[in-house]
């Protein structure tokens, strides 16, 4: 709230998408790791430069990628040599620091480190009542190096089950990969969702006016610091069709979203799909369906469309099944909170090709984001 207070102050055309991209990773590091950071006044910081790298366009196609791409069934070779780059880079540029001038790090390598450096310090501190996602996992962490998964006995004897949950324990390397891969997807994405519901708000004042109203017929606050709580954010309907919406008509990732058939199945008009192809679906095909989410058409921003059940496949901005997004419930969460604290106090407004232009280039790597996102903030007990 101080960022953006600062800004209305200047009360010039910003970009609010630096500010929620430093905003979401101060979350993620506080919530899910327990490190009180302060990305939102220090953009510089490296956990924040090394997060944008990984998203960045140049860090996503490299050779040994397109070799994957092409040469699929030698993964264990790309995946090898991929190794060996990055610990090289590494070890190079942080002990020989004039190789920074020849030869980039690998960020991902550099985040991996990050966490190893966290999960020591945290088993060395011993118990902690905080209970983030770190604890958690440390909680469930076996000393072993390698465990055989074992099937729970109480399961594996019904004679109606015919696949066995395992019991399973975290090895340190995985609590390691998991905070490395926690903290590059819950970033990039909430921050990339955030933005595009800033232009939604500031191109659509109506809508915008709406939401306003609806957050203040459920959120009474004398100042400007009360954080809403659990209950009352998850009361809030219209707020939730509003973010719904936006990623209908903005999806956030479309091609990490697939998946390889153990069977051979048959597409009408397509043909065969052999086992073991990797096949993801055209997410802007399913979300601009018609008949899926007619009879308002879809490339209108409607919220109440939400107010219809619809096909239970036909909203996947974040994935489906067993493997969806486990970050779904805390993004939604994260991006309420946000929306509740900003919009009882500003408006967002639109500043014209500013911020219809905003829009009009997007960048693919595994998100699809804008490059930026200018808007305007007005006080609302400043409105004319
Ligand atoms: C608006 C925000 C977000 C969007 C749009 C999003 C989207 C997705 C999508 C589409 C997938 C792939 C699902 C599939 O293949 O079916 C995914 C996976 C995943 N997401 Fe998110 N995500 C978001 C926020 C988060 C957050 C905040 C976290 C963590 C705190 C997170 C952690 C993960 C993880 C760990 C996976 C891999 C799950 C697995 O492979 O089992 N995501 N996300």
């Amino acid at each position: 709230m101080t960022k953006l207070a600062e800004q209305h102050r200047c009360d010039q055309p910003f970009d609010i998408y630096t500010l929620f991209k430093c905003f979401t990773m101060d979350t993620i590091w506080s919530c899910g790791f327990g490190l009180d950071t302060d990305m939102q006044n220090n953009p510089n910081d490296p956990h924040l430069v090394q997060s944008q790298r990984v998203a960045a366009e140049e860090s996503n196609i490299t050779p040994l990628l397109i070799l994957f791409l092409f040469v699929p069934e030698l993964k264990w070779l790309w995946n090898g040599l991929h190794q060996c780059d990055s610990s090289i880079r590494y070890w190079l540029t942080n002990y020989l620091p004039i190789t920074r001038r020849f030869i980039s790090d690998e960020p991902l390598m550099w985040i991996e480190k990050q966490a190893e450096h966290l999960v020591k310090k945290r088993v060395k501190l011993g118990y902690t009542k905080r209970m983030d996602l770190l604890q958690l996992m440390l909680e469930s962490a076996s000393d072993d190096d390698f465990i055989q998964d074992q099937p729970t006995s109480a399961v594996a004897n019904t004679e109606t089950t015919t696949e066995t949950p395992l019991v399973r324990k975290l090895i340190k390397h995985e609590i390691v990969a998991n905070i490395a891969l926690f903290m590059i997807a819950g970033y990039e994405t909430t921050s990339t969702a955030l933005s595009y519901i800033a232009y939604v708000l500031a191109t659509h004042p109506n809508e915008q006016r709406k939401l306003q109203e609806h957050i203040d017929a459920h959120f009474e606050s004398n100042t400007e610091q009360d954080i809403p709580s659990y209950e009352s954010i998850t009361e809030m309907d219209y707020l939730d069709m509003f973010i719904r919406e936006t990623l209908r008509m903005y999806p956030i990732v479309q091609n990490i979203i697939n998946r390889q058939n153990s069977e051979e199945f048959h597409i009408e008009n397509v043909g065969t799909i052999p086992v073991g192809t990797i096949t993801t679906g055209s997410i802007y095909d399913l979300h601009f369906n018609s008949d899926l989410w007619g009879p308002v058409d879809p490339h209108i921003f409607y919220p109440e469309r939400f107010a219809t059940k619809r096909h239970p496949l036909a909203w996947v901005p974040f994935g489906a099944g067993p493997r969806n997004c486990v970050g779904m419930r805390f993004a939604l969460l994260e991006i309420k909170e946000l929306l509740v604290r900003l919009l009882k106090i500003y408006s967002i407004v639109d500043c014209g090709e500013q911020t219809h232009n905003s829009i009009n280039e997007l960048t693919e790597t595994f998100v699809i984001f804008p490059k930026k996102i200018i808007v305007r903030l007005q006080r609302r007990d400043e409105d004319a």
